[in-house]
């Protein structure tokens, strides 16, 4: 039995996961839930999955779940969440969302235990820090994000030093084509109809600024230990590519499938083997049957362009800019600003950072602070 701990459980990714589970149950036990403030979600999934641990945000939460369910260890709070990390299972998987996300990856990875990860903030932000922990303490660090798990699958077989290029595959989001005239009017609404993705709201305003696909090249740098100058994004809107390596003799290999985060989930819970799930078939002759790329409009999507700076310069660049994205994106959810104060924002924060290097896990946390401080500072 495979014992699994969620963290993020009652989010897009950790419902997905349960339904993996659901269908693996002689194989998969979850041992521990969280989530920040979705209880009644939460109670479902305790009385169902009966874990060992739950972590939630906040203490009055916990107490109360206390009560509820003797048998059941339940924390709080950036320590609970760290205490679960450490916990005793088979495989993290991490869909929290944000920066938050890195803290319990970075303790699960001293610890040696292996990831499935979903959560891409750990690695802009913490990539280093993330796989120096990772090579030390030989741990598997299997990719949940859609275009890493696909990359992954493509890489299987082959040799690292052959690799010529990684083509990243982006839908192009809501937007694809808008000129910056149009992008200016954009309503939240519309930021938030992804055309082919059901996700959290965060990753689906970044997946509209394109953020979504600068925290992936940098993510896939981290996983994969290749040059962000090696990795080419191509704009495919059908989200049926899910990503592709190019060899030194010219050969691409792609995963692809019909757009579903049970495919790379399952992936991860079954390496190296393969399992069965829910997922939706790929129709080849349907909605797979038209396949186009394009180059990403750089022009547009400011946010590309700088993702790759940030993580060519790397130091604090990257947590800075993840920092200011997640309080930008926060913002224009609560109608506060506009879509394309996002880019704009974050790069005026990138052009004045001044950046430090040989970053432990709280320089990190303390240079996603300040870029915060800083949007605020600047939209006052
Ligand atoms: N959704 C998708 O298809 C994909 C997502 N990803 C990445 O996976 C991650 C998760 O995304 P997604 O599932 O969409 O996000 P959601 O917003 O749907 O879920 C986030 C989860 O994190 C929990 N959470 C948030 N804050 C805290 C906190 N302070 N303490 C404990 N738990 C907390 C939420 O709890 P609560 O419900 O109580 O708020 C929820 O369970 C992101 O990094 C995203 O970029 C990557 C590829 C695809
Ligand atoms: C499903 C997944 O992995 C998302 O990260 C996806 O990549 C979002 O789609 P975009 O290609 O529009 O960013
Ligand atoms: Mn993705």
């Amino acid at each position: 039995m495979k014992k699994i701990a969620i963290l993020g459980s009652t989010g897009s990714i950790g419902a997905q996961a349960l339904d993996i589970i659901d269908g693996h149950s002689d194989q998969l036990k979850v041992t521990v839930l969280a989530c920040a403030k979705n209880i009644r979600k939460l109670c479902g999934q305790i009385e169902k999955y009966k874990p060992e641990i739950v972590v939630v945000h906040q203490e009055k939460d916990a107490r109360q779940l206390s009560e509820k369910y003797p048998g059941v260890e339940v924390l709080y709070g950036t320590e609970g969440l760290i205490a679960a990390a450490e916990s005793s299972y088979d495989l993290l998987l991490n869909s929290l969302v944000g920066i938050l996300g890195l803290i319990p990856t970075y303790h699960a990875v001293c610890k040696g235990r292996d990831i499935a990860l979903a959560n891409k903030e750990t690695l802009v932000a913490g990539g280093q820090i993330i796989m120096d922990q990772v090579k030390k303490n030989q741990v598997k660090m299997l990719p949940v994000d859609s275009e890493h798990s696909a990359i992954f699958q493509s890489l299987q077989g082959n040799k690292h030093q052959q690799l010529e290029r990684i083509y990243l595959t982006a839908s192009g989001g809501p937007f694809r084509g808008y000129t910056p005239e149009q992008l200016e009017e954009v309503t939240v609404e519309q930021a938030l109809r992804h055309p082919n993705w059901h996700m959290g709201s965060k990753v689906t305003i970044d997946s509209a600024s394109m953020m979504n696909k600068g925290l992936e090249v940098i993510e896939a740098k981290w996983l994969f230990n290749v040059p962000v100058s090696k990795i080419q994004i191509a704009v495919h809107p059908q989200s049926v590519v899910h990503s592709m390596v190019e060899y030194i003799d010219h050969s691409i290999i792609a995963q692809l499938g019909a757009p579903d985060m049970r495919v790379p989930i399952s992936y991860a819970f079954g390496y190296p083997d393969r399992m069965e799930n829910n997922a939706e078939a790929l129709d080849l002759f349907g909605a797979g049957a038209e396949l186009t790329f394009e180059r990403p409009d750089t022009n547009v999507f400011k946010t590309i362009a700088i993702a790759y700076e940030a993580a060519e310069k790397g130091g604090t660049y990257p947590a800075v800019m993840n920092g200011a994205n997640e309080a930008l994106v926060q913002l224009f959810l609560e109608k506060k600003i506009k879509f394309t104060d996002i880019q704009n924002t974050i790069e005026r924060i990138m052009n004045a950072h001044v950046p430090t290097y040989n970053l432990g896990l709280e320089e990190i946390l303390e240079a996603d602070r300040a870029s915060r401080k800083m949007v605020y500072e600047l939209l006052k």
